[in-house]
C-alpha cells in the first residue's frame, strides 16, 4: 500500500509501504493510484514527492505476483498517470530504485537520488525486459548507448553515476526525502509539460545500425540462447526508431512473449533459489535463524596458489584482516605482487582506496595463533592437508575456525586430525575466488552449527551466495560433474568429436563445452585425482576400458601421458597456437588418435546426434543430482541449481539442472535414462535413481514440492 500526507504546507508526500523492498504489489499499485488522486485533487498541494518506506524507494514489480493472474491497477497506465499529472512530481530515491521502481521514477518529472542509492533495470536477469515503459523512456532520457548498456546488462548504478548519465537531476548525501521536498517546493510553480520523458525525442546517434548490430552480437555471445537480452535490444531499437506510442506497443509485444516463456520462469526461480539457500539447516535440526555466527576480524589463508590468492583478495575486500601464508619464498613474492595488483584493480573499479594495509604475509604458520579463522588452500593432496590441520590444531587459539578449500576431499578426515573437529568445515571456492559468486560450505559429521553459520556468513560478507552441503566425494558440484564428463568421454569413444560435443553444449547455453572447459582448467587436474583414486591402471586380465568393475574411458589419461594438459601446454582436446594460447582449433592429430583408439579396442564409430549428446551428458548429471537429493547431501533442488548456475556456468535461463529436469518432464528424463542404461548396462550413472522414479510415480510434482519427498540432509562417506 501507500501512505499519504501533506508536508511543508504544499507538498503531497506519497510513501510506498511494502517491506522489505516496497515492491509494487497490487496493493501498492492501488495505493499509488489512490494517493495520487488525493494529491492532485487537494487544492493546497502544489507539487508531489514519491518516496519509499524505510530508506528504500522501490525494488520493482512484486516478482511473486508473476505466477498468478494480474490483479489491481496495471503499472503502465499508472506510470502514465503520474507522468501526465498537472502538478510536478518528484521521485525521492533512497536505497534502491530497480525495475518497475525505476520505471515509476522515470514517469516522475524530477528524480533526486541519494549518492549511494542503487538504480537499475535488472529485468533481463528475470528473463524479462523493462516492460512498464522503461525500454522507451530510458533511451529518451540518457541516450541509446547508455540505455542499451543498463538494460542489457541489468547492472545497477549508484546515485553518483546516475547523475553523470543524466538519469537523475540531483544527488544528495543528506536525507533524500527532505531534499526532494525542498526541491518540490522550488518547482511548485513550474508546469511539468517539458519534463515528461515520454515526449522527449530519442537523442540521435550517427550509426544506429552498427550500434544495434554490435549490441545484438554482444548479448548473443554473453548469454547463448537467452531470449530476454535479445528482446531488450529490440525494444531499445524501437525507442530509437519509432514514435513513443508505437515503441510502447513493440515493448508490450516483446514483453508478452517473454512473460509467458519458460526462460522467465527459470530465471525467476533462480532469483528466489539464491535467497532460499541462505535459509540452511543441518541434519541435527540446527538452522540459519537459530545459530549465531562467530566473529571473524582476522583470518589466515594458507597456500598462495591461484585459489589462495583469490581467497585472500575476497577476504580483504570484505573488510577482514588477512595473513597470507606460503612456505615457498618465490611463490610468496609472486603472490604478494599478484594480490596487490588484484586489490588495486578491484579498488579502482569500485572507486575506493585499495586496502593494502589489511593484508600481511608470512612464510610460516605462526601467525595462525592470532586469527579467528583459517582457510587452507594448499595443493589437493590429503596427506598434505592433514599435516596442515594437525599443525593448525596445535597452534591456533581456542575457538579458531579451521576451513579447507578442498574441492572434494573428506572433511571428516581433516577434522579428525584436530583437537576440535567441531570447528572444521569445508569452504569450497570457485576460481577466480575473488570473482566467482559461489561458495560451497561443507559440513562434516562433527561440524558445529556455529562453524557452518560462520562460514556461511563470511561467504555473504564476501558477496558470495553460500550453499551448505553435506560431506561426500566431490560435494555437490564436482560429484555431479563426474558422470557428465564421463559421458562426454564415452561419446568420443563411440564415434563423435570434441568439437561436436562442445557445439551441442554451447548451443544449449553453456559458456564453454566440456572439452574446451577441460582444456582451460587443465587435463592434469583430473588425471592427478584419478591417480590418487587408483584408477589409472587396468586390473590384470581386464579391458583397459573397465576400472573397478565399471566402464572407464582412459582417453584423458592417454592425452596426459603425451603431455597434452590443455591450454597451458598448447595441446589438449584441441590445439592452440602456443602454450597458454586461448583460441581452440580442431586438432587432426586428436581425430587420428581417436580413430586409432577405437580400432585398438574393437569399437566401430557410429553417428551420434545432437539429442544423444545432450541427453547423455545432461541426464547423467541430473540423475546424480537426484541421487544427491536422495542421499540428503543437498537440502533441496534449489541448492543444486544455485551451485550449477553460479559455479558451473549452467545457463540461468534454464534454471539449473534440477529445474530443467522438471521442464523437460521427469517422466521423459526417466524414460531416456532407462533407454540409455539398457544400451550401456556397464555405466551405473545412467541407471535412474530411486528418487526420480518415486517422483514420477507420484505424478511428477513441481520442483518446489520435491522437498516433501526427501530425507533430512546429512553427511555421507
Ligand atoms: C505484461 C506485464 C507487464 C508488467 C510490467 C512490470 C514489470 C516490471 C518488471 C520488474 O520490476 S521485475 C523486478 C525488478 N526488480 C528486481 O529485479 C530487483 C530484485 N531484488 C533485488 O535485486 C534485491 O532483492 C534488492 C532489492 C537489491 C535488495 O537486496 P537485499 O540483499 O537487501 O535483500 P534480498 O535478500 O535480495 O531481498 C529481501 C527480500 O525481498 C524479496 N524481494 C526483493 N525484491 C523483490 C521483488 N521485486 N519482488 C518480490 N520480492 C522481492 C526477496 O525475495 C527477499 O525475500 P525472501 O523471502 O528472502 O526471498
Amino acid at each position: 500500500m501507500a501512505q499519504y500526507s501533506r508536508v511543508s504546507g504544499t507538498v503531497g508526500l506519497i510513501t510506498l509501504l511494502n517491506p522489505p523492498v516496497n515492491a509494487l504489489s497490487a496493493a501498492v499499485r492501488q495505493g499509488i493510484v489512490d494517493t495520487m488522486d488525493k494529491a492532485l485533487s487537494d487544492r493546497k498541494v502544489k507539487s508531489v514527492v514519491i518516496c519509499g518506506h524505510n530508506g528504500k524507494f522501490c525494488g520493482g514489480a512484486d516478482i511473486r505476483e508473476f505466477s498468478s493472474p494480474l490483479t489491481g491497477p496495471p503499472l503502465i497506465p499508472l506510470i502514465q498517470g503520474v507522468e501526465s499529472a498537472a502538478k510536478p512530481v518528484v521521485a525521492a530515491i533512497e536505497g534502491v530504485a530497480l525495475g518497475g521502481g525505476l520505471e515509476l521514477a522515470l514517469g516522475c518529472h524530477y528524480r533526486i537520488a541519494h549518492s549511494k542509492a542503487r538504480l537499475g533495470l535488472p529485468e533481463v536477469h528475470l528473463g524479462l525486459l523493462p516492460g512498464a515503459g522503461g525500454s522507451q523512456r530510458l533511451p529518451r532520457l540518457i541516450g541509446v548507448p547508455a540505455a542499451l548498456d543498463l538494460i542489457t546488462t541489468g547492472r545497477h548504478v549508484t546515485g553518483a553515476e546516475a547523475l553523470q548519465l543524466g538519469l537523475v537531476d540531483k544527488v544528495t548525501d543528506r536525507n533524500t526525502v527532505d531534499e526532494a521536498v525542498k526541491f518540490a517546493l522550488s518547482v511548485a510553480d513550474q508546469p511539468p509539460n517539458s519534463r515528461r520523458v515520454s515526449t522527449f525525442p530519442c537523442p540521435r546517434h550517427p550509426d544506429l545500425d552498427a550500434l544495434f548490430e554490435g549490441a545484438m552480437q554482444r548479448v548473443r555471445q554473453r548469454a547463448r540462447g537467452a531470449l530476454a537480452p535479445v528482446a531488450c535490444v529490440q525494444a531499445v531499437r524501437a525507442a530509437a526508431t519509432l514514435p513513443y506510442a508505437q515503441g510502447m506497443e513493440r515493448e508490450r509485444e516483446l514483453m508478452a512473449t517473454l512473460f509467458t516463456s519458460g526462460q522467465a520462469r527459470a530465471q525467476q526461480y533462480h532469483f528466489f533459489a539464491q535467497r532460499a539457500v541462505g535459509r540452511w539447516s543441518m541434519p541435527s535440526g540446527a538452522r540459519w535463524d537459530t545459530t549465531k555466527p562467530g566473529a571473524v576480524h582476522k583470518a589466515m589463508v594458507i597456500g598462495l596458489g591461484t585459489m589462495g590468492r583469490g581467497i585472500s583478495v575476497a577476504l580483504v575486500q570484505a573488510g577482514v584482516s588477512v595473513v597470507a601464508m606460503e612456505t615457498n619464498e618465490k611463490q610468496l613474492m609472486e603472490a604478494k605482487q599478484a594480490i596487490s595488483s588484484m586489490l588495486e584493480r578491484g579498488a579502482k573499479r569500485r572507486g575506493v582506496a585499495p586496502a593494502l594495509d589489511k593484508i600481511g604475509y608470512s612464510s610460516n604458520m605462526e601467525p595462525a595463533a592470532d586469527v579467528d579463522l583459517v582457510i587452507e588452500a594448499v595443493f589437493e593432496d590429503m596427506a598434505l592437508k592433514k599435516k596442515v590441520f594437525q599443525q593448525l590444531s596445535a597452534l591456533c587459539k581456542p575457538g579458531t575456525f579451521l576451513c579447507s578449500n578442498t574441492s572434494g576431499l573428506d572433511i571428516d578426515q581433516l577434522a579428525s586430525e584436530t583437537r576440535h573437529p567441531e570447528l572444521v568445515v569445508g569452504m569450497h571456492f570457485f576460481a577466480p575466488a575473488h570473482v566467482m559468486k559461489l561458495l560451497e560450505v561443507v559440513y562434516g559429521s562433527r561440524s558445529s552449527p556455529q562453524a557452518v553459520a560462520t562460514a556461511m556468513e563470511l561467504g555473504k560478507q564476501m558477496g558470495k551466495v553460500s550453499v551448505a552441503v553435506g560431506n561426500c566425494r566431490g560435494f555437490v558440484g564436482n560429484r555431479m560433474l563426474k558422470p557428465y564428463l564421463e559421458q562426454a568421454f564415452f561419446l568420443l569413444e563411440e564415434g563423435t568429436t570434441p568439437e561436436f560435443v562442445d557445439q551441442v553444449l554451447e548451443e544449449f547455453g553453456f559458456a564453454m563445452g566440456v572439452f574446451r572447459m577441460s582444456d582451460l582448467s587443465g587435463l592434469d587436474v583430473g588425471w592427478r585425482v584419478r591417480k590418487a583414486d587408483g584408477l589409472l591402471n587396468a586390473s590384470e586380465g581386464h579391458s583397459a576400458r573397465i576400472r573397478q568393475g565399471c566402464r572407464y574411458s582412459p582417453l584423458g589419461d592417454l592425452l596426459c601421458e603425451q603431455g597434452r594438459f590443455g591450454q597451458k601446454t598448447g595441446r589438449g582436446w584441441y590445439q592452440y597456437d602456443k602454450p597458454g594460447g586461448r583460441v581452440a582449433k580442431p586438432d587432426p592429430w586428436l581425430h587420428g588418435f581417436l580413430e586409432k583408439f577405437r580400432t585398438q579396442h574393437g569399437l566401430v564409430a557410429r553417428r551420434i546426434d545432437h539429442q544423444e549428446v545432450l541427453e547423455r551428458c545432461l541426464y547423467a548429471l541430473m540423475n546424480e543430482g537426484f541421487r544427491i537429493l536422495e542421499d540428503g547431501i543437498a537440502a533441496g533442488p534449489e541448492d543444486i541449481d544455485v551451485i550449477y548456475v553460479l559455479g558451473y556456468s549452467w545457463p540461468p535461463h534454464r534454471g539449473g539442472p534440477m529445474f530443467y529436469a522438471g521442464m523437460v518432464g521427469l517422466q521423459k528424463v526417466l524414460e531416456r535414462l532407462e533407454h540409455y542404461h539398457q544400451e550401456h548396462p556397464d555405466i551405473p550413472s545412467l541407471k535412474p535413481c530411486n528418487l526420480l522414479r518415486n517422483l514420477v510415480v507420484n505424478g511428477s510434482p513441481p520442483v518446489h514440492k520435491w522437498r516433501e519427498f526427501l530425507k533430512k540432509p546429512q553427511s555421507q562417506l
